[in-house]
């Protein structure tokens, strides 16, 4: 059994099948990484298991415990976090501001509680505000903690994305072409904050990702999805070689 277990998953959208009785396993501890064309369904499988989408048939399963009908933000609650392909931050508010948000699924006393609660809400606030500094801390942030996200360079933004997922402290962290639109020196950080993530955090990462070089050093695991149908799984090297792999998705430039 994995951390996450994906099970026949099928998701249809009328006429359209994006997921085809797709099966795999998500080691715990790993960096598994979906790969394939444009409109393989990579997207469709990361939102199955973040909850934004309720597969047609087939299940998740967190933990061994089948999650496929809980909501996003009860998903999020037990530890599956996610950064958005689009980064979907609020420009006006800060850097601070945007991940303390990050982290409301995890409050006990909501925003509104207020009177009797004040005392306990502002002890949480105190603990909430903590961990997200060690998050500014964790990903270099600090200089721009105060300022409002929208003005930041592309990359940072992502960082940030990346910050606010991570500010919920989840077991499982998907990020959806968290290098999308960088340039080589934004990438290159973007990797190393994956991988210090992965091995500081023991955080188990699930990523999509156009850039291959990118996929192979970082992957432990690789499943490869052409038009919703699960066509290979395995280490980087299987992958790299695998012909049906190599016709679909990768030519033959990426033979290793
Ligand atoms: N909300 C939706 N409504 C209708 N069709 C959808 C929806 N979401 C995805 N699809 C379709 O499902 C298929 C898989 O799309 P998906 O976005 O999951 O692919 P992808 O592998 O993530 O592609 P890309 O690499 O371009 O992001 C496509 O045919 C797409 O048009």
């Amino acid at each position: 059994m994995g951390i996450l277990d994906i099970k026949s998953v099928t998701l249809r959208f009328g006429g359209v099948v994006a997921l085809d009785h797709v099966s795999f396993e998500v080691k715990e501890g790993e960096i598994f990484s979906l790969i394939g064309p444009n409109g393989a369904g990579k997207t469709s499988m990361l939102n199955c298991i973040s909850g934004l989408y309720r597969p047609t048939s087939g299940s998740v399963l967190f933990k061994g415990e089948d999650i496929t009908n809980l909501k996003p933000h009860k998903r999020a609650a037990l530890g599956i976090a996610r950064a958005f392909q689009n980064i979907e931050l609020f420009p006006h508010l800060s850097v601070l501001d945007n991940l303390m948000l990050g982290r409301h699924v995890r409050m006990k006393t909501g925003v509104l509680a207020g009177g009797l609660y004040w005392g306990k809400a502002q002890k949480e606030e105190v603990e909430h505000r903590k961990k997200v500094e060690e998050v500014i801390d964790f990903l270099e942030l600090e200089h721009v903690r105060n300022t409002p996200v929208g003005t930041l360079s592309y990359g940072l933004q992502k960082r940030v994305e990346v910050g606010r997922a991570l500010a919920l402290e989840p077991e499982i962290l998907l990020l959806d072409e968290p290098m999308a639109g960088m340039n080589n020196e934004e990438k290159e950080d973007m990797a190393r904050y994956i991988i210090d993530i992965h091995e500081e955090k023991k955080t188990t990462i699930i990523l999509i990702e156009h850039d291959m070089g990118v996929i192979m050093d970082l992957s432990n695991h690789i499943a490869v999805l052409d038009f919703g149908k699960l066509i290979a799984y395995g280490t980087p090297k299987e992958i790299q070689n695998n012909p049906r792999v190599i016709e679909a998705y990768l030519g033959e430039e990426h033979v290793g």
